[in-house]
């Protein structure tokens, strides 16, 4: 069965409290936490003190998301503050080796991300070290951007190598995932959709999420 993370990029921010227990009822499996630095990408977003806040309010598990150049300063902090699965981007990576094994020394579930253009190829070497392949369907940055379909492509890869080399990460989608989107990825071999404002900008939270399960 396909997992969901929601990202709380797009949700009322006033209230995040009420969007973590509106997020509880929908009864998702993850909590999706985009970091951005406004130089990895152009956009600045949350930082450890809000992880910790949302660690303390709920049991979902944290996915958080470092879209940072750098990430290696802030594998510690983070882990700290509750990240259960940690992400980091492969283009920001000088010592990706070292940041891997940082990230599962201090308890986390080592994450490897990559932008849509990257090639598929240059991340292999890495596979058998992470806990989940996390595929941007979008250009980082923003939330309610178009999925790209070029992406597809590097997910049936991700899937093939998977299965040719006994390995066991899971696959995420992140970015202009909805019910459509969603289920072409789900047949490509995703494993998690991260799923941003189809789910929070929704009329009706619970038949968004039905849609999605389908
Ligand atoms: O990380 C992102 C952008 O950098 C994603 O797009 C975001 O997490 C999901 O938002 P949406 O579903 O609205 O595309």
């Amino acid at each position: 069965m396909t997992k969901i993370g929601i990202s709380i990029l797009s949700s009322d921010l006033l209230n995040l409290e009420k969007e973590i227990k509106s997020i509880e009822q929908s009864n998702v499996d993850y909590i999706h936490i985009d970091v951005m630095d406004g130089h990895f990408v152009p956009n600045i977003t949350f930082g450890p003190d809000i992880v910790a806040q949302i660690k303390r309010v709920t049991n979902i598990p944290l996915d958080v998301h470092l879209m940072i150049n750098h990430p290696e300063k802030y594998i510690e902090t983070f882990a700290s503050v509750g990240a259960d699965i940690l992400t980091v981007h492969y283009e920001a990576c000088d010592q990706l080796d070292e940041v891997l094994s940082l990230i599962r020394r201090h308890g986390c579930k080592p994450g490897l991300a990559i932008k849509p253009t990257t090639n598929i190829e240059s991340i292999k070497k890495y596979l058998d070290k992470v806990s989940l392949v996390l595929q941007m369907t979008v250009e980082p940055g923003f939330g309610g951007q178009t999925f790209i379909e070029d992406t597809l492509e590097n997910l049936q890869v991700l899937n093939q190598y998977r299965s040719n080399h006994h390995l066991n990460y899971m696959i995420e989608v992140d970015g202009g995932i909805n019910n459509i989107t969603g289920k072409i990825c789900a047949n490509a071999g995703t494993d998690v959709l991260a799923v941003g404002s189809y789910y929070i900008n929704a009329l009706n939270r619970e038949k968004a999420i039905q849609e999605l399960k389908k």
